[in-house]
């Protein structure tokens, strides 16, 4: 400690000598051409001569005790830090050979050569940089001609991607065989991000998602369209003026304001310290979980106090909101129980399904305050994040399509005829957008998140695939997104973004053509944000349902000027994200 004081003090010493010479080389040099010029100056020599004398003298002490400053600075700077790189570089290469050890020998790889010094390792910084664009490299490859082949990550060791055929297949698969959620949590390394193994394994918020959230889906909408308005109002401003606004915070803001409605209730959801802890709290789990995957697992509980700081503050501010709002439930709650006279409404959210379930159970972390808050920040951390990625992306394609005034103009035209009909935003109102319900599925479909779909962890020894592949315990398999979302055998013109691709069969109904059902919720191996099967995500009606009103909102209210060129997501490992600086410009309607 005190060897790095002692370097902060020289290299200060340093550049402060540095500053102070030059400064007197700079005047010095005025000052004589000054004294020069001037006779009656002469009496400023002596002043001006000891300047000279003091600047010589500064750099000479420079000069003696350069070598020794260097010294510090190598001793004290380059030296830790060239160790310290030195150390990762080994810890990534061995962790690399290890993990690549565990994939079937005979397969192909798409980045990866076996011929390169330290080709594991290499493989996998390429996985960090760009496995995206190796998925879809390996597709058109190997997929295509019906056989596996394996992409290098960064995050989840080598993957194993099968053909598109075997999608159905792993889709039904059960859990004691190929497991989803292993594969999920030990991809953001939750063990350390998030913690509370007893939440993560139980039962109670998927349960209330299928069984309470999707009933009650589509029956508040009239309330949530009210907290959508004053939402854009607030961001996008309503007094007809164009403003510059930040897409992915508006619209998070947006989007975390209107499933806090339902998650949390009334009051809290307008709360943006709480909403915005939300987004905050996904993003530190996310970075979190990269930095984690660096190390190899016995490294990883040493290293995770440090990476999950951020985690924890964000799940702090979120637990502060929570925990007095549902002790306070809970006290209605078993007083309305106890007293139906008692004069209280209970409100029909999130928190009160949860707490009424869990008056049916009798663990402590199925009961406790603690536990059941920090559901609530993990039902937020599967349910917003991803719900304002999708409508930064809808927002995002639509306003930079080709043709883009006729689009806007072909969606408006529908929202305002179908709310006219229907009077609000009720279910029935909702589900006649095909247009836009068209718009936001293209647009998950070109602008996924890429990578791996349907990754599954091979739970069971000596497991062999339909096609003959014979898996390890542990391994991950899966089919690549990208690749079969681009491919040219589902999708007419893969890589162009067309709004209506879905719609276009239903209002061509007319001419008698077959009904294509292809909602935003119907999910098929051939289009996979949701998922598919077993492990379908069960938010996604909830999702559809806010997405497609939020975005009916901005079209009926707002004009937004369209985006010259599509800013572009970003690929980070194999996923691709979307561009949180991105900016439009809006104004209110008149
Ligand atoms: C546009 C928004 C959303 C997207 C794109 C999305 C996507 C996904 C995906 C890809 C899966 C993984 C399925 C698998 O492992 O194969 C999933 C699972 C899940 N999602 Fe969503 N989701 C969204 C919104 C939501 C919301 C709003 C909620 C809750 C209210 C939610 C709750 C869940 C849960 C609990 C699972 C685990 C299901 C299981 O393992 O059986 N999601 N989601």
């Amino acid at each position: 400690f005190s060897l790095s004081d002692d370097v902060v003090r020289h290299i200060f010493c340093l550049k402060l000598q540095i500053f102070y010479l030059r400064f007197l080389l700079k005047w010095e040099h005025l000052v004589y051409s000054l004294a020069g010029s001037v006779r009656n100056f002469r009496s400023f020599l002596p002043a001006i001569q000891s300047t000279s004398y003091y600047l010589r003298s500064v750099s000479s002490y420079f000069e003696s005790t350069f070598l020794r400053h260097t010294f510090f600075f190598f001793i004290g700077v380059l030296a830790p830090i060239t160790l310290l790189f030195t150390f990762l570089f080994i810890v990534a290469s061995l962790k690399a050979s290890k993990e690549h050890a565990t994939v079937p020998a005979g397969l192909p790889w798409t980045g990866k050569q076996d011929d390169q010094i330290l080709a594991s390792m290499r493989a996998n910084v390429r996985g960090f940089v760009k496995s995206a664009a190796l998925y879809t490299e390996g597709y058109r490859k190997y997929s295509k001609a019906g056989l596996a082949y394996i992409v290098p990550t960064w995050t989840r060791g080598p993957q194993i991607v099968v053909p598109p055929s075997l999608g159905p297949w792993i889709a039904q698969v059960p859990d004691e065989i190929l497991n989803a959620k292993d594969c999920t949590y030990d991809n953001v390394q939750f063990k350390y991000t998030v913690g509370h193994p007893e939440i993560l394994s139980n039962d109670m918020i998927d349960l209330l998602i299928k069984r309470e959230l999707t009933r009650t889906t589509g029956t508040m909408n009239v309330e949530l369209v009210e907290e959508i308005d004053d939402s854009l109002a607030r961001l996008f401003g309503n007094d007809g003026q164009w403003r510059k606004v930040g897409v992915f915070d508006t619209l998070t803001r947006t989007v975390g304001r209107v499933s806090s409605r339902v998650f949390v209730g009334k009051e809290l959801c307008n709360n943006m310290e709480y909403v915005v802890s939300a987004s905050d709290f996904a993003r530190a789990v996310s970075v979190s979980g990269y930095i984690l995957h660096m190390f190899p697992k016995f490294m990883r509980p040493a290293i995770s106090w440090l990476a999950t700081m951020p985690n924890r503050r964000h799940s702090g501010i979120a637990m502060k909101h929570l925990q007095p709002l549902i002790a306070q439930r809970i006290t209605d709650m078993r007083a309305k129980e106890a007293d139906p006279t008692y004069p209280w409404e209970e409100p029909d959210d999130f928190v009160t399904w949860m707490v009424r379930e869990s008056f049916k159970r009798d663990t402590f972390h199925e009961t406790s305050v603690h536990h059941l808050s920090y559901r609530i920040v993990l039902l937020n951390f599967g349910g917003i994040t991803t719900t304002s990625i999708m409508v930064v992306n809808a927002i995002l394609d639509i306003w930079s399509a080709p043709d883009v005034a006729n689009v806007i103009a072909a969606l408006r035209e529908e929202a305002q005829q179908v709310l006219q009909e229907h009077g609000e935003w009720s279910k029935a109102a909702l589900a006649k957008l095909h247009r836009l319900d068209s718009a936001i599925r293209e647009s998950a479909r070109v602008s996924a998140i890429g990578g791996n779909a349907l990754a599954r962890r091979v739970k069971v020894d000596g497991f062999t695939l339909p096609n003959g592949l014979a898996v390890a315990k542990n391994s991950t398999i899966g089919v690549s997104m990208d690749g079969i979302h681009f491919d040219p055998e589902y999708y007419d013109n893969p890589t162009v973004y067309d709004p209506f691709r879905f719609s276009r069969p239903r209002e061509e109904l007319a001419a008698g053509k077959t009904r294509v059902n292809e909602d935003l919720v119907t999910t098929s191996v051939h289009w996979l944000p949701f998922s598919h099967g077993l492990h379908a995500c069960p938010g996604r009606f909830f999702a559809a349902n806010n997405v497609k009103m939020i975005l009916a909102q901005v079209l009926l209210d707002y004009e937004i000027q369209p985006f010259g060129t599509r800013p572009p997501n970003m690929a980070i490992g194999d996923m691709s994200v979307v561009p949180v600086d991105a900016t439009m410009m809006v104004r209110k309607r008149v």
